[in-house]
């Protein structure tokens, strides 16, 4: 765990630590002063004269002018008073900077998880469960931040006891080893008790947040199918199934982080009481004797019992949020320098003649059989291509490679002898992506439209002329609010059509040279296929433009048709093609 924790911090993060833990030391310090300051007090309660025949007390005395025990009294009253108030507001402000500095690193790690997984490669997204990595960002970071608390907290308690056990020891030595026996009994059973344990329990937890994540998005995510095939109860049983089994693991964690607080206040009072018991029988019978000695027993007691207490908690915390400390540590080493920012900036470079593609072949990571097999072709600029074939065929995975989304691990895909996987940035400035389903965020059509750039430098003038391109501008002209129109979550507000003029006025905007277009062809009905289509038709010459096509009646004025068949792309000529 260290390790990790030294992985993770930066230099400067690693000095605040430094400093919180100078803190914490001041602040059991502080602690002790509140507990040691009731032996004179109560000695002198009981005994004023002590004042006179105690060299210390009567230094201070003597050296503040003191005329009478009781104003002595009254001012060692108000050093109390001074010394708690100060105590606890330097224990407030220990805890502001504690927690400033858990939750910042919270957020560091969170937004340095999302920035880094955003930067794999698109395999890495291929392969990984999108619940996942959303419990990583929000659940992983915020285990741990409240482990991080923990251990500062633990390092907290475990001061204050160590100190307050010094100063009880010298105070009693017989009544402090007893209870000190107790204790570190209680300890120990309960800390092998986590050991044991917690780290499973948190394990667990981590792989049920998961799958919680998993089905709140599938039963919201495709609430239209699960609506009108009723199946509303199938997924409620199973989100509360996975629940259930989360919760069971959280209950056993807080038990065994609380039992021990209730065992060990109830053991060591006993141990307390029968110490004095045992004194008062086997020493002096006079109680008054004892009763400085009890006094600070009980202030102590009062503060070290419900520490040993947290002790035990924050152990057990700790423990279950172990596995969150692995996962945050193996992300964070496994992405460093495997990141996109690898490939470097964008170059100045224009597309201008063909894109090679040479002896590509490809096989998904997780899989052995060639998907793409010795794939040669050329796309002249300005051409529109269409890829054709069967269902699995592999259009998408010959498409991915082109977008550089995907790496063949044989051949080269070349623009202008650019090597594209070696420099996607500069790639993907020069191309327009429209999916087959079109991601909407629930925004305004602008933001959609703009979607990633910063609302204050959209062009809106760039926007309109995509809108144009796309044959929607009459449509967004009509509304009320025109370009400001929310467009709600993933697009629901607008047609099937509309959604897909959207994507193709999104990969418009930045005038790409390059539009590559998997068709939507299944989505829509034939009258708004056409209306899209027009648009995609309306762009040919001006653009080039890949089109991965599932119906025939939408390439017949494409320039070149490949298909994709058994891994081979080969020319297909039109006659053969339309008959
Ligand atoms: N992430 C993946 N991991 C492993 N195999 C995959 C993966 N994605 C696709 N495949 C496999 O690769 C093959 C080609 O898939 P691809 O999506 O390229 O076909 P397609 O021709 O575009 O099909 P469709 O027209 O149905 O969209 C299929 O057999 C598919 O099962």
């Amino acid at each position: 765990m260290i390790n990790q924790l030294r992985y993770i911090f930066s230099r400067k993060e690693k000095v605040k630590i430094v400093l919180i833990l100078f803190m914490v030391i001041m602040g059991s310090l502080l602690e002790l002063m509140g507990v040691t300051i009731f032996m004179p007090f109560t000695e002198i309660l009981t005994n004023p004269s002590v004042i006179k025949e105690n060299d210390y007390l009567y230094y201070f005395y003597d050296l503040f002018h003191f005329s009478t025990e009781q104003y002595f009294l009254a001012g060692l009253t108000g050093v109390i008073i001074f010394i708690y108030i100060f105590k606890n507001a330097f224990l407030a402000i220990e805890k502001n900077v504690i927690y400033r500095f858990c939750y910042s690193t919270q957020m560091k790690l969170s937004v340095n998880l999302l920035k880094s997984y955003m930067k794999k490669p698109y395999t890495f997204h291929l392969n990984k469960n999108v619940a996942e990595l959303q419990r990583s960002i929000q659940e992983d970071t915020d285990l741990f931040a409240k482990g991080i608390i923990h251990i500062l907290e633990l390092i907290m308690e475990v001061t204050v006891c160590a100190v307050l056990g010094i100063y009880l020891f010298v105070v009693s030595k017989s009544i402090a080893a007893l209870v000190l026996i107790m204790l570190l009994l209680c300890l120990g059973a309960f800390t092998a008790l986590s050991k044991r344990y917690s780290k499973k329990l948190g394990r667990k937890g981590q792989k049920y947040k998961g799958k919680l994540y998993q089905w709140m998005n599938q039963s919201l995510g495709g609430i239209k199918e699960v609506k009108i095939l009723n199946r509303e109860d199938y997924f409620v049983s199973a989100y509360s199934g996975y629940f259930e089994k989360y919760v069971y693991g959280l209950r056993i964690n807080r038990l065994i982080a609380e039992l021990p607080r209730h065992f060990v206040e109830a053991s060591c009072m006993t141990g307390l009481l029968v110490a004095i018991l045992v004194k008062m029988f086997f020493g002096y019978s006079d109680i008054t004797v004892y009763i400085p000695q009890i006094a600070v027993f009980a202030v102590a007691a009062f503060k070290l019992l419900p520490s040993v207490g947290k002790i035990n908690s924050h152990v057990a915390d700790i423990l279950y949020s172990l596995p969150s400390f692995d996962l945050i540590y193996r992300d964070l080493k496994e992405i460093e320098g495997s990141s996109e920012e690898a490939h470097g900036e964008r170059e100045e470079w224009n597309f201008e003649k063909e894109i090679i593609v040479k002896d590509v072949s490809y096989h998904y990571p997780d899989a052995e059989e060639l998907v793409i097999d010795k794939a040669n072709f050329v796309i002249p600029k300005g051409k529109t291509v269409a890829f054709i074939g069967s269902s699995g065929a592999g259009k998408t995975t010959m498409v991915d490679i082109i977008l550089g989304l995907l790496q063949p691990q044989e051949g080269q895909v070349l623009a202008d002898g650019l090597d594209i996987h070696k420099n996607p940035n500069t790639w993907h400035h020069e191309l327009g992506y429209i999916p087959q389903v079109i991601y909407l965020s629930d925004d305004t059509i602008r933001n959609n439209i703009a979607f990633g750039v910063p609302s204050e430098e959209i062009s809106d003038k760039a926007v309109i002329e995509a809108l144009k391109k796309a044959q929607l501008y009459d449509f967004v002209e009509n509304l009320t609010e025109g370009l400001d129109t929310f467009v709600g979550d993933r697009g629901v507000r607008l047609s099937g059509g509309q959604r897909q003029r959207i994507g193709i006025a999104r990969a418009l905007y930045h005038n790409p040279e390059i539009l590559v277009l998997d068709e939507a062809t299944s989505a829509l009905d034939n009258e708004t296929e056409a209306a899209v289509m027009e648009a995609i038709e309306n762009l040919q010459g001006m653009k080039t433009m890949i089109i991965i096509a599932h119906r025939l009646t939408t390439i017949k004025n494409v320039d070149e048709i490949y298909e994709v068949a058994g891994g081979r792309v080969l020319p297909k000529a039109k006659e053969e093609v339309f008959g």
